[in-house]
């Protein structure tokens, strides 16, 4: 089975703080997996290294065999990587629809531009950025908010926004960055449902999450980070009952979360 992503021996440092570890993933095409551990584990930091932000000290990002270690974040958008923050990052003075559409500029920035000087292929390219707009609100059930002020609408509807922006670029690979987080139990069920949605579109996902019934219930694949290092990889049910998993989160914020997950059977099922 192929991998949409490979990392191997990552390690980015930060001073004297080793935030990554020798760090490795895989992630399979049309696979969703999840990469957890408690705060300051270096979970965001491996989203941070697929994207460019960071560069690591050493190891290799591959996507489909594509090295992007030395990329810079514009190009490497181009191989169809997308993602949302941790801290919802919507333009606040526009509109939901408006929101979306600025994924479109973020995809082909070229395309987009040429577009404003050249009529007939503008008018064509304004009508399909618009038809899949108006597709993207209703697949992500944000239909009724089109007109609203972005900030205006509940947290979980924020976040929907932002995954349905990060989609506006066609991506390969989306990775969600604790899309869950400060979502309500209703919001949370309704977000699983999305997000195993996308991943019905041939889209391959990583995420973020502290929420485990979450992250059990949706990923066929985990990987745990404690100090930088990877301490556990593999399915949820092996990952709820490995004790150097169960160790990292003690005392920590998640722990009622995690260890009351670890209780009650998953509704996972081998995809
Ligand atoms: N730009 C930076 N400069 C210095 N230290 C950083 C930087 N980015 C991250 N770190 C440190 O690297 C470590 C890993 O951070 P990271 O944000 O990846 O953790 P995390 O697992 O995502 O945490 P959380 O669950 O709290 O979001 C932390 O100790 C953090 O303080």
């Amino acid at each position: 089975m192929s991998n949409i992503l490979s990392i191997s021996n990552v390690t980015v440092k930060f001073g004297g703080l080793v935030a990554l570890n020798n760090f490795h993933i895989n992630v399979r095409k049309g696979g969703i997996s999840g990469v957890i551990g408690p705060n300051g584990a270096g979970k965001t930091t491996v989203f941070n290294i697929i994207t460019g932000v960071y560069k690591p000290f050493s190891g290799s990002v591959l996507i489909e065999n594509i090295e992007l270690v030395g990329q810079p974040t514009h190009d490497i958008a181009h191989y169809r990587v997308s993602r949302t923050f941790q801290n919802i990052r919507l333009f606040a003075n526009m509109s939901v629809s408006e929101n979306i559409m600025a994924g479109a500029s973020l995809k082909r920035e070229g395309e987009f531009f040429s577009s404003l000087f050249s009529f007939p292929k503008a008018r064509k390219n304004e009508k399909q950025i618009n038809e899949k707009m108006n597709e993207l609100l209703a697949f992500c059930g944000l239909e009724k908010y089109k007109n609203h002020p972005a900030t205006s609408l509940p947290y979980g509807m924020q976040r929907k926004l932002e995954i349905a922006r990060a989609l506006m670029t066609d991506p390969k690979l989306l990775l969600l960055d604790e899309p869950a987080a400060g979502m309500n139990p209703t919001e949370k069920i309704a977000l699983q449902e999305l997000v195993k949605k996308i991943s019905q579109q041939d889209i391959s996902i990583l995420l973020i999450e502290h929420d485990m019934k979450f992250v059990m219930n949706l990923c066929e694949h985990i990987t745990v980070l404690n100090y930088g290092s990877v301490i556990a990889e593999g399915i949820p049910k092996d990952i709820q009952s490995n004790h150097d998993v169960i160790e990292a989160y003690l005392g920590s914020d998640v722990e009622d979360d995690f260890i009351e997950s670890l209780e009650k059977e998953t509704e996972y099922a081998s995809r």
